[in-house]
């Protein structure tokens, strides 16, 4: 149901995350001030800046710094993580490979997902059955990488062991402190708020819906307009990568801090720019919240044009429900104000699937 906002708003949500497992979060003015800036934002553009995280700057820039070392690679280093089907769709695709709606895509990125071990979700998983394929190169890629996923996620996607310093020579002191002290559960966390923000309970999103949630990242390079990178040379309002809304719950973007590329949709059609607010996420509600929620929050259409001299990268991470989850509307007795249920039935597994198939070119 979004409007004609003209800005994206910003929101703290310290005091969500302070109480965010207490008992009695529901009652806490704090959390219920951050509560309605939730549902006004996800009501009125689906978008929003979030700060108070608790993810640290310098966490923020060493993932996208160590994304914008990779495209800097030669082709043949980055094409040996090509992405296949074999491969569940996790790899680099080159500029251009990825369509939306039929047309090229003017980015390149690695995509990774949540592993899917053989026969893990029967026929519904068979696609995105795989293992992620992280590059050797820039070293100690994949250990930040697995670590900024879980911090988002809110639960390991392995055992996690505070492994000895010793095992990592190459990884400043810092960083690694930085990783192991700062586990932020933000996305489990900012959808306990948004379950309140809906009058549900705040564990409506646990369990069969999203206990066990399904992740997908997308690390990505938009060449600037003036780059020429051997294969592609971006001209003027290129799509970097068209309009669309994202599959799942939750979307965690960190983008570049000095170039303005994000645009949102509002419901006059005009495009709304998201530049970049140093220290934040811009958050935004994917398609299965749209149905949790019987159509109060909108998965917003948005897009990127990179019309900077600038390569532009960005670092998006998707927090979804369970793979297999049956998604309908929620039964609070908000989402029953807004009339009879307006959604039918969606399995979030197939609605990823469908979408996974047709965004490929020659794969
Ligand atoms: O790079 C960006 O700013 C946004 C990318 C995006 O919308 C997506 O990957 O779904
Ligand atoms: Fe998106």
């Amino acid at each position: 149901m979004a409007t004609d906002f003209s800005s994206i708003p910003l929101i703290d949500v310290s005091a969500l995350l302070a109480k965010c497992d207490d008992p009695k979060m529901g009652e806490d003015p704090g959390v219920l001030e951050v509560v309605r800036q939730l549902d006004k934002a996800c009501t009125e553009a689906g978008f929003f800046y979030l700060k108070g995280h608790g993810v640290s700057d310098a966490l923020l820039k060493e993932v996208k710094d160590i994304t914008r070392r990779f495209f800097e690679l030669p082709c043949e280093e980055k094409t040996k993580i090509k992405m296949t089907p074999a491969a569940g769709f996790r790899g680099y695709q080159r500029v251009g490979e990825n369509i939306t709606k039929g047309t090229p895509d003017m980015h390149e990125a690695i995509d990774c997902y949540k592993e899917v071990t053989r026969g893990m979700y029967g026929d519904l998983g068979k696609t995105m059955e795989g293992y992620n394929q992280w590059p050797q190169n820039p070293p100690k890629f994949k250990v930040i990488m697995e670590e900024y996923i879980s911090i988002c996620t809110g639960m390991l996607s392995h055992p996690f062991i505070p492994i000895p310093m010793i095992l990592f020579p190459g990884v400043e002191f810092f960083i690694l402190m930085m990783i192991l002290l700062v586990r932020a559960e933000l996305a489990r966390k900012i959808m306990r708020g948004i379950a309140l923000a809906l009058g549900g309970s705040p564990d409506e999103f646990e369990g069969q819906r999203a206990g066990d949630p399904f992740w997908v990242m997308r690390l990505i390079g938009y060449p600037g307009l003036t780059t020429t990178n051997g294969t592609h040379e971006a001209m003027k309002n290129d799509i970097g990568c068209g309009a669309h809304t994202d599959y799942g719950l939750l979307t965690l973007l960190n983008q570049d801090e000095d170039i303005n590329a994000l645009q949102v949709r509002n419901l006059s059609g005009e495009w709304i720019s998201a530049p970049p607010v140093p220290g934040t996420f811009v958050c935004n509600i994917g398609d299965m919240l749209k149905i949790y929620s019987n159509g109060l929050y909108e998965s917003t259409l948005h897009r990127v044009i990179n019309n900077s001299p600038k390569y532009r990268v960005s670092v998006v991470y998707f927090y979804e429900t369970n793979f297999d989850s049956a998604v309908e509307p929620l039964d609070t007795i908000r989402t029953r104000k807004n009339g009879t249920k307006k959604f039918e039935k969606a399995i979030y597994g197939e609605h990823l699937v469908s979408k996974v198939l047709t965004n490929f070119v020659d794969v």
